[in-house]
């Protein structure tokens, strides 16, 4: 009599038994299950008999099997393709391979780890998916500082303790883009914000382009100059040049550039501004109108001295590691010629400046096309006469309108001297009109080739007349003029 074919069972018994036998229907199989990485169980145990088809079935009455772990064991499944490589399987037929054909079949943990490939592949995963949680997590936190921050920001706002520079208060600006100057003044970015505060209590000047502000800086004393939205161009202009690393403007007779930044104000507008020097005695103007009577000669013919050296100092090219291009300022006038506390010329508003790289030839130089005009006033002849919008001007049209311009301020300063009557800008003897003049007049004015008349104190006039002649090839340069003045007042 034929003993009944039997399969070893192992956790799966019919019986519940942990280590068994159980009638052979079908193959035998033995199954190692990944619980993790390093655990594995072994079960083993009876298949039902084989059908084609889908089935569902249960495996000794105890485990649901459905046809996929039946295909496993079926001989024409290759076992390669088994899709789930956390169930493995290997089967024996017990006809074929007698009874208990599973106690031989051989599985390790081993025999089954996972493809490298695969393990990199996971760990690839893992690590992508812990970067990009981390990156979330911390844009999370910046978008949340900073909602946190403006809010903050709009309750001071609104409770007046911060404001626009209409407010009476002083400002704390909030930063968004912050640029840097040179040497003393190299500052980081978000330096600007922390350590200005700006007094809007009153504008100490008024231009064409901004209003500026008095405030401090790190304990100094600043000026702080809003520009009006429409004159972007001009704050990108003026910023351009003090960030050019070519031209290394600090000198005793330009403005100090301190930093220039661009940030929202509470109301959300953006605002542009530059930070420079604070310089005491304000405009040429402003000290003109009320110092004009007082001012000496000698004290004269230095303040003279200041601006030519100052213009001399712009125009000239300076080669060598701490070089600069040379410069024209274009729009050389009685606001942009400051006072310091010395009673010298410093030159500020680089709005409408041109500077020419270094070694570039006269003819090569490009030739802008500003849309901002310049202060009619002090604008040569030729800018009114001979001028095409459309065609750019050449470097050396561009210094020799400095020239033209410094010669009516020489004017203006003389003319001051002793002067009882106080200041007088230029022309307005010949015209008795002291502001306002259009581009008309000022052609008019240019048509009758009228200079200023020569003042009370006359030493530097014939200078003066060399850098107001009507052609601009004519006028000397400002280093001759320099030269010169040095040579009178040491006569
Ligand atoms: N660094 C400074 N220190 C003190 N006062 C200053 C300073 N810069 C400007 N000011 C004052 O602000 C006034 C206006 O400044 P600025 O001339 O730069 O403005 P603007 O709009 O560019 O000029 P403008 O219309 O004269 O061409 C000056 O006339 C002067 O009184």
């Amino acid at each position: 009599m034929n003993t009944p074919l039997e399969c070893r069972c192992y956790h799966n018994c019919p019986n519940g038994k942990v280590n068994s036998t159980c009638p052979a229907l079908g193959k035998c199989y033995i199954h190692l299950e990944s619980i993790s990485n390093k655990e594995h169980e072994l079960r083993a145990g009876c298949l039902p008999p084989h059908k084609s088809g889908p089935i569902q079935s249960t495996l000794d009455g105890n485990i649901p099997l459905n046809a996929s772990f039946i295909d496993q064991c079926h001989e024409n499944v290759d076992h390669n393709d088994i899709p789930n490589q956390n169930l493995k399987l290997l089967c024996c037929d017990p006809l074929k391979d007698g009874t208990l054909c599973n106690d031989k079949l051989n599985m390790t943990p081993e025999a089954y780890v996972k493809p490298p490939m695969a393990a990199e592949f996971s760990m690839a995963i893992v690590i992508v998916i812990s970067i990009g949680a981390t990156c979330g997590i911390l844009l999370f936190g910046t978008l949340f500082h900073r909602f946190y921050e403006s809010r903050k920001f709009k309750a001071k706002a609104q409770t007046g303790q911060s404001g626009d520079f209409n407010s009476t208060e002083s400002t704390r600006l909030m930063d968004t883009t912050t640029g840097s100057g040179r040497g003393t003044s190299n500052l980081a970015r978000r330096t600007i914000a922390k350590d200005l505060s700006v007094s809007t209590q009153d504008a100490i000047g008024q231009g064409r382009f901004g209003t500026v502000f008095s405030g401090s800086f790190r304990f100094d004393k600043v000026a702080i100059k809003y520009f009006f939205p429409q004159c972007e161009d001009s704050f990108q202009n003026e910023t351009a040049i003090f960030h050019k690393p070519t031209i290394n403007l600090r000198d005793e007779h330009i403005v100090g550039f301190v930093a220039s930044d661009i940030f929202h104000s509470p109301q959300g507008e953006i605002k542009r501004i530059i930070v420079m020097d604070h310089i005491a005695g304000g405009s040429l103007r402003d000290y003109l109108t009320i110092n004009a009577p007082k001012i000496g000669e000698e004290h004269c013919l230095k303040m003279c001295e200041s601006l030519v050296k100052g213009v001399s100092f712009l125009h000239m090219e300076i080669n060598g590691q701490k070089g600069k291009e040379s410069i024209a300022h274009r729009d050389l006038s009685n606001t942009s010629v400051m006072i310091k506390p010395n009673g010298l010329c410093c030159i500020g508003d680089f709005g409408r400046a041109f500077a020419r790289p270094i070694r570039e030839a006269a003819e090569e130089a490009s030739k802008p096309v500003f849309s901002r005009e310049p202060t009619l006033l002090y604008a040569p002849p030729e800018h009114f006469l001979t001028r095409d919008p459309l065609r750019g001007q050449t470097f050396e049209e561009m210094t020799a309108a400095d020239v033209w311009s410094m010669g009516l301020l020489l004017w203006e300063m003389t003319n001051a001297v002793g002067n009882l009557g106080g200041y007088f800008p230029a022309y307005f003897l010949e015209t008795g009109i002291p502001q306002n003049r259009n581009f008309q007049f000022m052609h008019s004015l240019h048509t009758q080739k009228i200079i200023p008349a020569e003042p009370h104190f006359n030493l530097l006039y014939k200078m003066t007349t060399q850098c107001l002649t009507f052609r601009w090839q004519d006028r000397i340069t400002s280093y001759k003029a320099l030269k010169s003045l040095q040579e009178l007042s040491s006569s």
